[in-house]
């Protein structure tokens, strides 16, 4: 949520005051039913049970959520600043400091910049303690012994040089730079079939020397090893990074070592493990509660746990292998807890053939919480109150410190647990049971380690190849220098290839959330933009849409991906190209139209009539960078993935932010918690008529809040006639979740693929 911490985004949000009129919530009551369910919840909860108030952090959720809802926020850890130790060798002042700097922001480019010129040590340190008084200044004291003199790398001569650079380059254009056969020949990597072309950006062989320089500088070989051996890079949780170890190969057991604890060999029991689970249901081994074979997967997962796992979904349904694999089965995902997105979900499914793989590193995440409620209450509808209906169609990948939440939900952790560890971020968690689960249960595990093994090829590229030719380090430098030093604040990814459809949705969250921040990771407000907006649609899609802005609007740096073969190739016989040769000629043309432009005499020589002439120039000069991969395959997206990931890696350590934590989201989270439980206390208020109709009875801290709510709270109870009766039927019974109740549920009619021969054996 980079509208919270850096950028200023202006935010429209809209809601509906008027509870659905949907079919399913008509019939039964699914909003009574979940405030039932809630209510069951909550009153565990003061057992020690989960309800809700998620974080990234299991630690720190659990800690809370001994004393409840509210202890659980009000227990939010604040992140404290304390400098990574492995920066500091031989610093005392170990204990946390508050640094302060004098910042003004500037309205007009939304940047933070220094009140004074930046002085030989500009920053002055508040000790939170008497003995950092004692040792002087301790910011200072931690700057020299790094060789810096600001804490900010702005004051760096290497980002100076660049600086000074960015004027040069901002007197060039990229139809001129093009022509340079020596530079074309030199911006260009490749990495085990991954082709990257970076000679449309607005750059140099000289911006390219620098951002190097500015590389070494920041020592962004050593944050990258640092990254990979385990080192706890994550300072404000304490925790290691390690989306790395999810993809590292058997023989790397026993190198990285995580508080004692082999991550290497966790990873490869936990891959054993599902493998030996999914293969089991695909066999029809393991079925469901009442012995029929268990053939839809609904995900249940939000954010990074539901977003990756999406984003190769969509990949794996038209390539072959998968697509074939998938034949006879379902995967759906239920995010929002709209209950709307529950209808979409399950609508037409048999609760007797689905299973419920619930998603959540924390176990505590509001939505998915409830949405788990809501399919268990869905799988007893219809199947009956016994807890083997859970322990037989529920599955569950989560952090290894949310254990017992998932036993208290009634899940088997024995034989349906598949565990995480805290050193995995939500949104860098694909790799990891949160999507080898319900990937491994709709196309087999052998498919999803081939999406391993090409995240591995990337991951093994990127820690060892020289920066000149490494594809993610140039990414990043490249993502630094527009967004830094150009001011190009957006960037878009633009896939040549529908199967990638999800593929920007899950950068916008890995980017976003990493990136999106405004303190460096010595507790400094930035005085440089960092942190991209993110957005993207496959081509051709996006040229019939939001491109006119990319050629004549604002500048958007673009990622152009394309293939050399289609997934699925098609040619009419009366065709002379395939359609593919028909999208990649897009896929070509796009990137120098932006680059060269067309100017003024061009569009004259057309014949075109004077007064149109400014309408039809393309100014040009816009930057982009092209990918061509053999072919849309799990390996080729396991690549994908990583390139991705370390790009977003490498500009956090290129900005000295720390890219793994996401402090932003939680203020929303608490105020959406208070907000609740003003919903809770004017319900019961409107159940036993305590107030007046037209009395307002929520109250909040400012007056547009409070009007707002009010608007809110008594339009949906008079629209839905229920405020009196929420929560229970009209004998005071607790009522069913759904339509799909055991009286009324019609399995869907079996008219689908169901396997080569037509039908799964039963
Ligand atoms: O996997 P969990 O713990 O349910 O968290 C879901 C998502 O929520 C966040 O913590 C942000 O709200 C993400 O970082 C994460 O991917």
């Amino acid at each position: 949520t980079p509208g919270l911490a850096f950028q200023n985004v202006p935010v429209s949000i809209v809601g509906s005051s008027c509870r659905s009129h949907h079919p399913l919530q008509r019939s039964s009551g699914i909003c009574s039913s979940l405030y039932a369910a809630q209510q069951q919840e909550q009153s565990k909860s003061t057992e020690g049970t989960t309800t809700s108030g998620s974080t990234d952090s299991p630690t720190d959720s659990s800690n809370g959520q001994e004393e409840g809802e509210e202890a659980d926020v009000k227990n939010l850890r604040v992140p404290q600043v304390h400098l990574p130790p492995r920066l500091a060798p031989g610093v005392a002042w170990q204990h946390h400091h508050r640094a302060t700097v004098q910042l003004v922001r500037d309205h007009t480019s939304g940047i933070n910049k220094q009140q004074q010129p930046t002085p030989q040590l500009e920053v002055s340190a508040e000790a939170t303690d008497e003995e950092a008084d004692a040792q002087g200044n301790p910011v200072g004291r931690f700057l020299s012994n790094i060789g810096r003199s600001s804490p900010l790398v702005s004051a760096s001569p290497e980002w100076k040089r660049l600086q000074q650079h960015a004027k040069y380059i901002q007197s060039t254009h990229l139809r001129d730079l093009l022509q340079d056969t020596e530079r074309c020949q030199e911006m260009y990597a490749t990495h085990d079939g991954v082709y990257l072309d970076y000679s449309r950006q607005r750059a140099d062989l000289e911006t390219m020397r620098l951002l190097f320089e500015l590389a070494e500088k920041q020592n962004l070989k050593q944050q990258i090893e640092a990254m990979f051996d385990g080192e706890k890079i994550n300072f404000t949780e304490e925790r290691a990074v390690l989306h790395t170890a999810l993809r590292a190969d058997r023989s790397k057991i026993g190198t990285v070592m995580v508080d004692g604890v082999d991550a290497v060999q966790e990873v490869h029991e936990v891959l054993d493990q599902i493998q030996e689970f999914t293969q089991g249901v695909r066999s029809g081994a393991i079925r469901g509660y009442t012995g029929k074979r268990l053939r839809n997967i609904v995900s249940v997962g939000i954010g990074g746990s539901y977003l990756g796992p999406e984003f190769l979904h969509e990949v794996l349904k038209t390539e072959p292998e998968g697509s074939n694999a998938a034949l006879g089965y379902s995967l759906r995902f239920l995010a929002n807890v709209d209950p709307v997105d529950v209808e979409r979900t399950c609508a037409d499914l048999d609760p007797e053939e689905t299973m419920i793989v619930i998603v959540s590193k924390t176990f505590t995440t509001a939505e998915t919480m409830l949405n788990a409620r809501t399919m268990r209450q869905w799988l007893w509808d219809f199947m009956g109150n016994d807890k083997e209906v859970v322990r037989k169609h529920f599955v569950a990948c989560a952090s290894v410190s949310a254990t017992d939440k998932v036993r208290d939900f009634g899940i088997d952790t024995e034989n349906r647990f598949f565990r995480f560890w805290d050193w995995v971020g939500g949104r860098y968690s694909v790799c990891s049971a949160a999507g080898a689960v319900p990937l491994s249960l709709l196309y087999g595990f052998d498919l999803f380690e081939k999406f391993l093994q090409g995240a591995r090829s990337m991951d093994e590229h990127f820690r060892s190849a020289p920066m000149e030719k490494n594809i993610p380090i140039l990414m990043g430098l490249l993502g630094v220098w527009n967004m830094s030093f150009l001011g190009y604040n957006t960037r878009t990814t633009l896939p040549y290839a529908e199967a990638l459809l999800k593929l920007p949705a899950h950068i916008q969250q890995l980017d976003m959330e990493s990136n999106g921040k405004s303190m460096t990771k010595f507790g400094i407000p930035v005085d440089y933009p960092v942190g991209e907006i993110d957005f993207g649609e496959p081509g051709t899609n996006g040229q019939h849409s939001f491109y006119q802005l990319l050629h004549m609007g604002q500048t958007v740096a673009c990622d152009f991906i394309g293939f050399v073969q289609s997934q699925q190739d098609l040619c009419l016989d009366d065709e002379k190209l395939s359609s593919h040769d028909e999208l990649m000629a897009n896929f070509f043309a796009q990137p120098d139209a932006l680059a060269t432009g067309k100017t003024a005499e061009q569009v004259r020589s057309e014949g075109v009539k004077d007064e149109l002439i400014p309408h039809k120039v393309f100014e040009g000069n816009r930057p982009s960078i092209s990918f061509l991969l053999p072919k849309l395959t799990a390996y080729a997206t396991g690549q994908l993935l990583s390139m991705y990931e370390h790009r977003t890696a490498t500009q956090g350590f290129i900005w000295d932010i720390n890219s793994f934590d996401q402090w932003g989201v939680e203020l929303g989270k608490k105020l959406a918690i208070d907000i609740r439980n003003k919903f809770l206390k004017a319900r019961n208020e409107q159940k036993e008529e305590r107030r007046a109709e037209e009395e307002d009875i929520v109250e909040a801290d400012n007056p547009a809040t409070e009007r707002i709510l009010n608007y809110y709270v008594k339009n949906s109870a008079e629209e839905s006639g229920e405020a009196r009766g929420f929560g229970r039927g009209s004998s005071g019974e607790a009522t069913s979740s759904s339509r799909k109740s055991q009286r009324e549920h019609v399995p869907p009619e079996r008219n689908d693929l169901c396997g080569k021969n037509g039908k799964l054996s039963r």
